[in-house]
């Protein structure tokens, strides 16, 4: 297969980069920027020294809709412009950002203050949670790759939601993230000194992902529901960990609650379900494309304490934009992949 990654001298780009080297199926990986035409890859990253040793080439329509694949991991707003083009003109296009996911047009420029890609485009795209949306990203043409925090939400929450075992009206999800998860553009937010030694919470109430994760409650558990989201920056590299509180429906156990997450992911390479633990942090996946998964009942208040556990650039990010690629190529979902979590 031929490659081309739009984006590629950002965080999301070189973990692109680092799956894709060991991908057998890709024969040919192609470097795309906007700025920094000609520039030899290597010399800008020199980890890659005698791997990439390639020029960095200029965005050409021409050149891209010869490829298989193509991947944009760029800002919001930036494929906007740059995939409608390209639809159905050859490769199969997979956006990492958020422009494709909210199908309704009016929440897209709500929560992003963007202007929405054309309707038909957002509509024909496909939502890339692939254990939920496998038969449909299998066809499709574009992929929506979801957001890190909904991928960690979403993963631990939905068997859960969709099986009734907790009461979907008064979800309570408390996430943190990594400093990667902001990209690769510093920011006084995630200078060292500001960031290090410091906990902050951040977009209270108004985080961009609040109506990607409502809307994938409703398509995949059929479920209206408005959850309480807040997110946290904590001063380490990667990872994600959401924390959701749920009251669970009368009579579930945690037997029950264990049973059914294993039983929505039992044939599932890369969600494991964790079955008793007194903690879970972000090095159980750390540099790999698991995403752990845990609800642990508290018998004194009829409460779930529910646990999703990723590393935002891999399965939040690159990682499953690699997997949904892989559906989308009729290959196994785990070429490329299937690496050991960096524990220390
Ligand atoms: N970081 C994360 O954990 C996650 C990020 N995402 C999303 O994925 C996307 C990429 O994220 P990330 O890699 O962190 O971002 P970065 O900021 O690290 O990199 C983005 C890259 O996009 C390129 N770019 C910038 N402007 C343009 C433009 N106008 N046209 C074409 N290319 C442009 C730049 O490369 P160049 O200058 O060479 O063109 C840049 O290196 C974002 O939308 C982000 O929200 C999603 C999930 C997780
Ligand atoms: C730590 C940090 O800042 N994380 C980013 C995640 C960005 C992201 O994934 O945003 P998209 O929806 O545009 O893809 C944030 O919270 O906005």
């Amino acid at each position: 297969m031929k490659v081309g990654i739009i984006g590629a001298t950002g965080y999301g780009g070189l973990e692109l980069i680092r799956f894709l080297y060991n991908h057998k199926e890709v024969e040919r990986l192609e470097l795309f920027t906007s700025s920094e035409e000609g520039t030899l890859f290597s010399s800008k990253f020199p980890h890659l020294a005698n791997m990439y040793e390639q020029p960095l080439q200029k965005i050409d329509y021409d050149v891209l809709s010869q490829f298989d694949v193509v991947f944009a991991s760029t800002p919001s707003g930036v494929s906007t412009d740059l995939f409608p083009p390209l639809v159905n003109r050859g490769p199969k296009l997979i956006d990492l950002s958020g422009d494709f996911r909210l199908k309704n047009p009016d929440s897209y420029e709500t929560w992003y203050k963007k202007t929405p890609p054309p309707p038909e485009i957002v509509e024909a795209s496909v939502y890339g949670l692939t254990e939920w949306n496998e038969r449909a990203i299998k066809e499709a043409a574009l992929i929506a790759n979801p957001g890190c925090y909904p991928t960690a939400v979403l993963l631990s929450l939905l068997p859960l939601i969709k099986e009734k075992c907790i009461d979907p009206s008064f979800l309570i999800i408390d996430a943190k993230s990594g400093i990667s998860g902001a990209g690769n553009k510093p920011s006084q937010t995630t200078h060292y000194s500001e960031a290090n030694e410091s906990l902050s919470i951040y977009k209270i109430n108004e985080h961009q992902h609040i109506p990607e994760i409502e809307q994938a409650i409703s398509m995949f558990a059929g479920v209206e529901t408005k959850i309480s989201f807040n997110t946290h920056l904590v001063p380490m590299t990667r990872g994600i960990l959401s924390t959701s509180y749920a009251q669970v429906m009368p009579g579930i156990t945690q037997k029950q609650l264990t049973d059914c997450l294993q039983a929505a992911y039992e044939h599932q390479p890369f969600v494991r379900v964790v079955e008793d633990a007194t903690s879970v942090g972000t090095n159980r996946v750390k540099g790999s494309n698991y995403c752990d998964v845990f609800a642990k009942l508290d018998e004194r208040t009829g409460r779930a304490t529910i646990i999703g556990v990723i590393d935002n650039l891999v399965k939040g990010a690159a990682g499953q934009a690699i997997q949904n690629m892989n559906v989308q190529m009729n290959l196994p979902q785990t070429l490329g992949l299937q690496v050991v979590p960096l524990f220390i």
